[in-house]
């Protein structure tokens, strides 16, 4: 379902960072997990077409996408992988509806057509919108512009769905019940997924196959995740702070 292997450096003024990321599964829920900087997001937006590797091969469900051997490089609106971004990036002044509606219309100008009608309205059923379609997203909540978002992702049917933090924003029970929901939506759909979390609950429901990042690597053994997670543990206080309960 997934065959991945990409090389990527990538530099800004002061560093580089090395991604050196190869997996291969048959499973349609990957879940990439990892502490903070350690190459989730680079990766997710190479199999994209958001970020070129240097080097490697990327295939999804038997698709190849990109091949650095043969100079394969499909543009991202041509891998038809639908991609969900951590702060959604819904379009604020269109409505539910017609951001849902937005890549069955291609383009800001074009009426909605009555077969794209249709398929946006079985999208505000499927996710509980219905009932606000004509609401912009500053009046939505969190977790309803988490629900359009993914619609506006899966309404162009995808071949494979690509998550970056999809519950970063939203609160513990909230990010526990949409969590069961993509659960049963994914299944529902049969939509091969990745999905980038810090959250090793997300990894438990949602990874039937777990890659665990690591400097821009795969790393199998989970301690050494545990120990990159408490690293911020030992910092220095800042000037002026004390520290009231060294030991809780
Ligand atoms: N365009 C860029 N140019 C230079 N360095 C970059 C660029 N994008 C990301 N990086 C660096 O690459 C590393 C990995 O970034 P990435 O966004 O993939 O991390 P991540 O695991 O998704 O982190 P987070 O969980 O905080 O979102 C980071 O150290 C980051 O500073």
């Amino acid at each position: 379902m997934f065959d991945i292997d990409i090389r990527k450096t990538v530099r800004s003024p002061k560093r580089a960072f090395a991604l050196r990321v190869a997996f291969r599964t048959d499973s349609q829920r990957v879940v990439i997990v990892g502490p903070s900087g350690s190459g989730k997001s680079l990766t997710l937006q190479a199999i994209a077409g958001l970020l070129r590797p240097d080097e490697g091969r990327i295939a999804v469900a038997g698709t190849e996408l990109f091949n650095s051997a043969t100079g394969r490089n499909l543009p991202p609106q041509a891998r038809k992988v639908g991609y969900l971004f951590q702060d959604y990036a819904l379009f604020p002044h269109l409505n539910v509806r017609q951001n849902i509606g937005f890549g069955l219309n291609r383009g800001w100008f074009n009426r909605e057509n009555s077969a794209s009608a249709v398929a946006v309205d079985h999208w505000l059923d499927m996710f509980r919108l219905r009932h606000v379609a004509h609401q912009r997203p500053d009046e939505l909540s969190g977790g309803q512009r988490q629900r359009v978002a993914l619609a506006r992702a899966l309404a162009p049917q995808p071949s494979a769905l690509l998550l970056d933090e999809p519950f970063a924003a939203l609160d513990r029970g909230l990010r526990a019940r949409l969590r069961g929901e993509l659960d049963r939506i994914q299944r529902h759909l049969g939509i091969p997924m990745i999905l980038i979390t810090h959250d090793e609950e997300d990894a438990a429901l949602l990874g039937d196959h777990v890659v665990r990042l690591r400097d821009g690597m795969v790393d199998d053994d989970p301690d050494r995740i545990a120990d990159a997670e408490g690293e911020c543990d030992d910092l220095a206080l800042p000037p002026g702070f004390t520290q009231t309960n060294p030991n809780p």
